[in-house]
């Protein structure tokens, strides 16, 4: 498998805590990862590592070949990363046309972008984009009048508006309905048509209907690594996550 990104033995260290101990991972090209494990694991600084949002103490993190370790947050994700964290971060008073308008490479400045003249080329890419985050009934609707669930699927649109090769998602379901949950999976398969995904995730359902390959992470190293059945049927990950999450459950 020729990998699109690639982190090697990734350190990360806050004042003297290791919350990554020496991670690797690889990615394919259009392949959808999923990274679970336990609170505090390290999910989350795996993600900001990668785009230098935590800086990395040791190791490094290849994207399409080249060296981006601690490289300006900004050139990585020009050159190609697409990063959206946990809560959505839209502009809730425009609408979800104006959202992604903004998102799209090439716009500068809100005033800027709304009165400009549209061109057809962004015209139909906002609709490109609109279409695959199942928004496209919505152009016209004010972001603060969404569901959580849909505001969202508006800032993965603005990701990928930016043209990503990869993608990263942090917890892209939280707070969803089941509902909405599974229609963000059905998003998340079309998008990798186009987009390498990796996506940290919690709820397993959602794990199940879009994963191809699962990273278990566990204290800040990789527990474990493969198909869904085989992460599933691994005594070490049913010991410090998945059986704990049904211990969970039950209370
Ligand atoms: N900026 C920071 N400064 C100090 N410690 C941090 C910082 N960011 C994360 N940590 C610590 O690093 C560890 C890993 O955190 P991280 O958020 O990556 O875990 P996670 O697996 O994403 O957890 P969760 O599922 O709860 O989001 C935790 O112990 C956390 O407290």
């Amino acid at each position: 498998m020729e990998s699109i990104l690639s982190v090697k033995n990734l350190q990360v260290v806050f004042s003297g805590f290791k919350a990554l101990k020496g991670v690797d991972l690889e990615v394919g090209d259009r392949e959808i990862v999923t990274i679970i494990g336990p609170n505090g694991a390290g999910k989350s600084t795996l993600l900001d590592a990668i785009v230098s949002k935590s800086p990395v103490a040791a190791g490094n993190v290849y994207f399409q070949g080249k060296d981006i370790t601690n490289k300006n947050p900004y050139d990585i994700a020009r050159m190609g990363i697409g990063r959206k964290f946990q809560n959505p971060n839209v502009y809730n008073e425009l609408t979800v046309f104006e959202n992604i308008l903004l998102a799209l490479k090439g716009t500068h400045g809100i005033l800027n972008s709304i009165t400009a003249k549209l061109t057809k080329t962004k015209k139909d890419k906002i609709i490109d984009v609109l279409d695959r985050i199942g928004l496209l009934g919505d152009a016209g609707t004010i972001v603060s009048s969404l569901s959580h669930g849909q505001k969202q699927w508006v800032e993965i649109g603005m990701v990928i508006a930016q043209d990503p090769s990869v993608v990263l998602l942090d917890e892209p379901t939280a707070g969803m309905t089941p509902e909405e949950t599974h229609a963000t999976g059905e998003i998340i398969k079309t998008l990798a048509r186009d987009h390498t995904v990796v996506a940290i995730e919690h709820d397993m359902e959602f794990v199940k209907q879009i994963a191809e390959r699962i990273i278990v992470l566990h204290q800040g190293a990789k527990l474990a690594e493969g198909s869904v059945e085989e992460i599933q049927s691994n005594p070490k990950v049913v010991e410090v996550y998945l059986g704990r999450e049904k211990i969970d459950d039950a209370a």
